[in-house]
């Protein structure tokens, strides 16, 4: 079997999980640990990306500058990675988190929306940058139509595809069809992403390696969206007992989950995401960045997360709707949702 290169994204996905509030401190703490435990990517940043901190996706108390020159000046070997979902962030705020110290970039587009990630792409490369295409919530299209936006990232230069389970929804029969359906057909490196919302992200991510995936994300502890990342920690764990080749050490990235993160956590006031809640995301194949808005329009309209994020499901919103959480709920509470 090839190489496996692990990415992890406790610092931007697990972003989500303390609402985007980890400091250059605390980012500095994390990302040396990863670092020195083998970890090939440490993506970093605003749970949303680059630019992210705004009224939609809620405001980090931290300058994203700030934070890639934290993770820049204690990384040693691994890259330091941002993420770029065109639209929220620009060409010119991927040069100025070059400057900063970033090394590469995942360019973020909704399943079917390839094309808007031509310019991204194609300028990362310009700039020298490791690029990521990253196809996100995945299981809303047929193999065969992610296979198409994959070809039209690797057309314009990136360097690794990956098929992106973003609402934890996909099966091992799924992701081992689109999977397999890339790994025919593309020429780049194929790379998968999890979400553990039906308990299922060690599970996908064993099926999208037996079906020729080398690039597997992971967060310790699994801290990232909704019921979180498959957790690196346990991954590496599995790695090492199907006898895979990787660069991560079993001990080193445990003890960077409970040495280096679990006390920023606790700092936060953080301990554990509730996993029955986010099973709701897979249940309804929800966005998982929408929890944390979809709790606090639990909260505020006094409606039940789970219809709220049913409905969602129903109505296929997307991430960038946010705002429609909030008309959900409303609508909910007044009984105008059947
Ligand atoms: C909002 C960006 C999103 O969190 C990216 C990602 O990790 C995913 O789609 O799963
Ligand atoms: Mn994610």
């Amino acid at each position: 079997m090839a190489k496996i290169y692990l990415t992890d994204t406790t610092l931007r996905d697990g972003s989500h999980t303390v609402s985007h509030q980890f400091s250059p401190e605390d980012v500095a703490k994390v990302a040396k640990a990863l670092d020195e435990a083998g970890i090939d990517l440490i993506e970093i940043g605003h749970g949303d990306g680059l630019t992210g901190s705004t009224i939609n996706y809620g405001f980090s108390n931290y300058k994203e500058l700030d934070v890639i020159r934290a993770a820049a000046g204690v990384v040693k070997r691994a890259k330091v990675t941002v993420l770029l979902i065109p639209g929220i962030g620009s060409v010119e705020d991927l040069e100025e988190a070059v400057h900063a110290g970033a090394t590469a970039v995942r360019v973020a587009t909704h399943v079917t929306e390839a094309d808007v990630a031509e310019q991204h792409i194609k300028a990362a490369k310009k700039m020298g940058l490791w690029t990521v295409g990253f196809l996100m919530m995945a299981h809303m299209a047929d193999a065969e139509r992610v296979l198409q936006e994959a070809k039209k990232m690797e057309s314009y230069g990136a360097d690794v595809v990956y098929c992106t389970d973003s609402a934890g929804a996909m099966l091992p029969a799924d992701v081992t069809e689109k999977i397999s359906l890339l790994k025919a057909n593309l020429s780049i490196p194929i790379g998968f992403h999890s979400h553990n919302n039906l308990g299922l992200a060690i599970a996908n991510s064993i099926a999208a390696v037996d079906a020729g995936a080398t690039y597997i994300d992971g967060s310790l502890s699994g801290l990232g969206a909704g019921a979180g990342n498959t957790p690196t920690d346990t991954l590496v764990a599995v790695f090492n007992r199907m006898g895979l080749e990787h660069g991560a050490d079993l001990y080193k990235t445990m003890d960077a989950s409970t040495e280096a993160l679990a006390p920023v956590l606790l700092s936060k006031g953080v301990t554990a995401q509730t996993n029955l809640d986010a099973l709701i995301c897979g249940y309804a194949g929800v966005y998982s960045s929408f929890m944390l808005h979809a709790r606090r329009a639990s909260a505020r309209f006094g409606v039940d997360l789970r219809d709220i994020l049913i409905e969602l499901g129903r109505r296929r919103a997307v991430g960038g709707q946010e705002d429609w959480i909030i008309e959900v709920a409303n609508e909910i509470a007044q009984n105008k949702v059947k």
